[in-house]
């Protein structure tokens, strides 16, 4: 499925955000240790600095994948990879939707530990970890994408 069709969206605050990154680094600690982190770019870019920090990893490293065109989902593009089988290391990202990032991530890295911090279903079984699941139909709006607007009243949204 693309996530074109999403029907709804779920936005998630910065605060929210590093909320469930810090749950993340709390259920990754049973699963450790790790020697290093690679961070999905771009969305896992935020998730893993703030797991580094909580998990005192202080090498991390940048696995670039592109695979959507705005929220078109498309072949995905590997611009720069990692060295091994992943042995020890932990990789995150913000989310898994299809799957298909994390089915080329760990590919490529197949001994290494999965996480993110949401979930859809079609993507859940490739990940080792994550905290939140979200439906199929529901399109994540994370705080590096988004900015705050005004509203409009509700009396002005009501068709008379
Ligand atoms: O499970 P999938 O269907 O593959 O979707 C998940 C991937 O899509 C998004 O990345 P995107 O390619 O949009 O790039 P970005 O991280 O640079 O925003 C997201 O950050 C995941 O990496
Ligand atoms: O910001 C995003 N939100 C999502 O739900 C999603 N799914 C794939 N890629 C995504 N990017
Ligand atoms: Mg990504």
């Amino acid at each position: 499925m693309t996530t074109k069709s999403a029907q709804r969206t779920f936005p998630v605050s910065w605060e929210e955000l590093h909320r469930n990154a810090k749950a993340l680094a709390w259920r990754l600690i049973e699963s450790g240790p790790f020697t290093g982190i690679v961070a999905i770019t771009r969305g896992g870019l935020v998730p893993a600095a703030i797991v580094a920090r909580e998990l005192e990893i202080r090498l991390v490293d940048t696995f670039c994948v592109a695979t959507y065109d705005d929220r078109t989902l498309g072949q995905p593009q590997i611009l720069k990879g990692i060295e091994g089988d992943g042995t020890g290391l932990l990789i995150i990202d913000d989310l898994v939707d299809t799957g298909v990032t994390a089915r080329l991530v760990r590919g490529q890295l197949p001994k290494a530990h999965f996480a993110t911090i949401y979930a859809k279903p079609a993507g859940r079984p490739l990940v080792d970890t994550f905290i939140t699941e979200v439906s199929q139909d529901t399109w994540i709006l994370f705080p590096w994408d988004t900015e705050p607007q005004s509203a409009v009243p509700v009396a002005k949204q009501v068709l008379r």
